[in-house]
């Protein structure tokens, strides 16, 4: 049969499954008609059809158990509600494209193959008996990315089933019409992912369901890894690989795991907007998002003004010389490995000999108890139990204690005082609840005493209260005090850099400064010390730009997530932090056999152009690996200017051209640093709009952007601009991987300016791989 009948037929199918989606859509509507009247007229009877009578206890408990029986009808009615619309908006999504593949599969022992239609939900027919679509993340789907024509197998619960392929086909399909079809021998064929790589950008990430290639397919349904590890080149779809992994966990697990349960950290603020549309066109709902700044910004509060990482890099890539030598870099690299981790934990095992500092129990400038008083309780308490249990302990021989000394106050010259400043209602209160005690006999005073004991009984609680509740957070411990004394025992680990750490964490703290490298180690040894609730709802963690954590910070964040499986995504050649730039990574580290832990490693880039690609990859050690994807394009280009005001005129016809050019949407400034990201800006701003990205930008909108290469992690443009890359910007080997990083985030066009002599970093590139503009 010629292609034009066999896409005729298949358009036939189409509008047979048009016309069911209809049909469903119109049974859909006149239920949810029906529920939502009586929804509606539950709400507005809700009390007329409950008896309500509170005379006799029997009365009233039967008037809670009829109220709690309509709400239950009302919040089912309501539930059911929610989940037809839920069908409605997915037989929407269907209804615009109800698949995007084809297999047709003959299980052995089968008499022959059946077609198995491929999409992003699944849709019985009217019978409820056949399946029209499979949802892309049923079992059988997973042979649509893994296998071409011949023998294939998937797995379900029962086991493998095993079978072949004999037709494979893609097709493109908007608002029912079948505009592309490709029949293939490829995993997937090129055709479709040619098409949607070289589309333009936008401000939001894409989903990639129609087109996951089949080494992301094993990210994407790996369920067996406690911990999975993706090393990735830029733009091998890592963070696409991870949300359709999230789409994938909480349809194979919808029984036990919902969005709630999961956390994504990202890498900014700006990255959470970017792909905060894939999961909802997938039909899910968004996962828990935060950044790791976020986090420590929350859980620190107002205790120390925090560092932020971009503000430590910032102030590292203005100062003019090489870090990787300073002391300064050492102490900080130090600071965030796992020997650190060891010496807090060596420190914490010491203070459960000694040494722990406890503030003063204070109320109205007099020492309740006090701080010495507060030790020697603690230190007396068997040294077997945890720390954070012999705080519990002190915490409730504290309460026990202020509830006594709370009775001696009762007795004090101030309380008096209060107590006549007290207002008629008060006194009213406290002479009722004396009549009740009267009533009871609970006490034998008369009733103007009780009234005054009642009173001062009241207004001491009350200012007791804010001292309980710090004695129930264990407040009685001086946080502070004790993690300055890490630093303040100088001979261990006794070095220069040690020294140096001494000294330059004392200074900061204080000055109630906490510098980004010490905060994970603050909140690390606060937690070991007084115990921390951990997030148990989490069952999944995703950490994307995984190589710009420390190991200090991972390690942490997993006794934060006992019961979570995790999977981290990231790439060694992209770690821009001056703490990972020395120390060996998680992606980069074989993984033990000890830990349920997998590594996949992704070299396909599908991000850039042939020619991007192939400039780019040999500006890092180990890029020949990258493979490009194949999609033609131009080269690089990088342009010499003389002076500013000739560097600002050559790029300022740049992005006119780019943005006169068809199909250009966006297009990115990318500086070395936020300074001269502000001064691009402010040059830019009387010629063209633009918009300046700092690190709390939320968003972006498509057009032009000026934005510091540490911010755009993960972020890709149609066409990037290097503002500057002359070797006295990008003097140093150390900003290599920041280099990278800004060069990759372009799709189809990558621009080069640079005034005077460019940077060493380019030398590795072949004079062949890009073109040079002179004058
Ligand atoms: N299978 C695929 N089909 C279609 N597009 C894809 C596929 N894989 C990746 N892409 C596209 O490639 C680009 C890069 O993907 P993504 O941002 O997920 O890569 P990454 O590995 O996280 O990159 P980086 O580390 O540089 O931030 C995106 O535009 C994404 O849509």
């Amino acid at each position: 049969m010629n292609q034009e009948t066999e896409q005729q037929k298949e358009q036939l199918r189409v509008n047979e499954v048009i016309d069911i989606i209809d049909q469903k859509q119109a049974e859909i509507k006149e239920k949810t008609g029906h529920l939502k009247e009586g929804i509606i007229g539950l709400r507005n009877n809700f009390w007329e059809d409950v008896t309500v009578n509170m005379d006799e206890p029997d009365d009233v408990i039967e008037t809670q158990a009829g109220i709690k029986q309509q709400a239950e009808l009302l919040q089912e009615r309501e539930r059911s509600h929610g989940q037809l619309f839920n069908e409605l908006k997915k037989l929407d999504r269907l209804r615009r494209s109800p698949y995007f593949g084809r297999i047709d599969f003959q299980e052995s022992g089968e008499p022959k193959p059946e077609p198995i239609y491929i999409g992003i939900a699944s849709l019985m027919d009217q019978e409820q008996e056949n399946f029209l679509i499979y949802d892309w993340r049923a079992p059988v789907s997973s042979m649509y990315y893994d296998y071409t024509i011949g023998p294939a197998a998937y797995h379900t619960m029962e086991g493998q089933i095993e079978g072949d392929i004999s037709l494979k086909r893609q097709f493109i399909i908007q608002n029912g019409e079948i505009t592309g079809q490709f029949d293939t021998s490829l995993t997937i064929g090129d055709h479709i992912l040619q098409a949607v790589l070289g589309g333009k950008s936008s401000a939001q990430m894409k989903n990639i369901v129609a087109t996951i290639q089949r080494e992301q397919n094993q990210i994407i349904r790996n369920q067996r890894s406690q911990t999975l590890i993706v090393q990735g080149a830029a733009g091998s779809g890592k963070t696409s690989a991870a949300l359709q992994r999230i789409a994938f966990l909480l349809y194979a697990n919808r029984r036990t795991l919902q969005a709630e349960n999961m956390l994504l950290f990202s890498p900014n603020p700006l990255f959470n907007s970017y792909v905060s549309t894939v999961l909802p066109e997938l039909g899910e709902e968004n996962i828990l998002q935060t950044t790791y700044k976020e986090y420590v910004e929350d859980r620190i509060g107002d205790a120390f003004t925090v560092q932020s990482p971009f503000e430590q890099l910032e102030q590292f890539l203005l100062k003019g010389t090489e870090p990787d030598d300073s002391v300064e870099t050492a102490a900080i690299q130090f600071k965030t490995g796992l020997d650190f981790k060891k010496h807090i934990d060596d420190f914490l095992a010491s203070l459960s000999q000694e040494g722990l500092v406890f503030h003063d129990i204070v109320f109205r400038n007099k020492i309740l108890v006090s701080s010495k008083e507060i030790g020697q309780y603690f230190y007396a308490l068997a040294p077997s139990i945890l720390l954070p249990n012999r705080l519990e302990l002190v915490s409730e021989w504290l309460l026990k204690k202020l509830k006594k000394l709370e009775r001696l106050e009762q007795n004090e010259e101030w309380v008096r005082d209060e107590v006549e400043l007290l207002d008629k209602e008060d006194f009213l209160n406290a002479y009722r609840a004396s009549q009740k005690k009267q009533a009871k006999k609970e006490d034998t005073f008369n009733d103007a005493d009780m009234e005054w004991h009642i009173l001062s009984q009241s207004v001491v609680r009350k200012s007791f209260q804010p001292l309980r509740s710090k004695m129930k957070r264990l407040g009685f411990v001086d946080e502070k005090a004790n993690f300055r004394k890490i630093f303040e025992t100088r001979t261990q680990p006794a070095s220069d850099m040690w020294a140096h750490v001494c000294e330059s964490t004392l200074k900061a703290l204080d000055q109630h400064i906490l510098c980004w490298e010490d905060a994970t180690a603050y909140l690390y040894f606060q937690d070991q010390l007084k115990g921390k609730k951990s997030f148990s709802r989490i069952r999944h963690v995703f950490i994307d730009e995984a190589q710009d954590y420390s190991l200090f910070q991972l390690a942490y964040l997993k006794t934060l997530f006992p019961y979570s499986k995790m999977t981290l995504l990231g790439d060694v050649n992209q770690s821009i932090f001056v703490q990972s730039s020395n120390e060996s990574s998680v992606l980069s580290d074989t993984p033990s056999q000890k830990e349920s832990l997998e590594k996949i490693t992704l070299t396909r880039s599908y991000r850039s152009t042939r020619p991007i690609v192939e400039f780019t990859r040999q500006l890092i050690e180990g890029g020949s690996q990258i493979e490009p994807f194949n999609r033609e394009g131009s080269k690089p280009t990088l342009t010499y200017a003389d002076h500013t005001e000739d560097l600002h005129q050559k790029l300022l016809e740049r992005i006119k051209s780019l943005l006169e050019a068809d199909g250009r949407q966006t297009i990115a400034v990318i500086c070395k640093t936020m300074q001269e990201s502000q001064n691009v800006h402010a040059w830019l701003t009387p010629h063209l709009s633009a918009q300046l990205l700092d690190q709390e930008t939320y968003t972006f909108e498509q057009g032009l952007v000026v934005i510091p290469a540490y911010l755009a992690k993960g972020i890709e443009f149609d066409a990037v601009i290097l503002f500057n890359v002359s070797e006295d910007v990008y003097s140093r080997e150390s900003e290599r991987n920041l280099f990278y990083t800004a060069c990759t985030r372009a799709m189809h066009e990558l621009h080069l300016f640079s005034l005077g002599k460019e940077t060493r970093l380019l030398q590795p590139a072949q004079p062949e791989t890009y073109t040079v503009i002179e004058k």
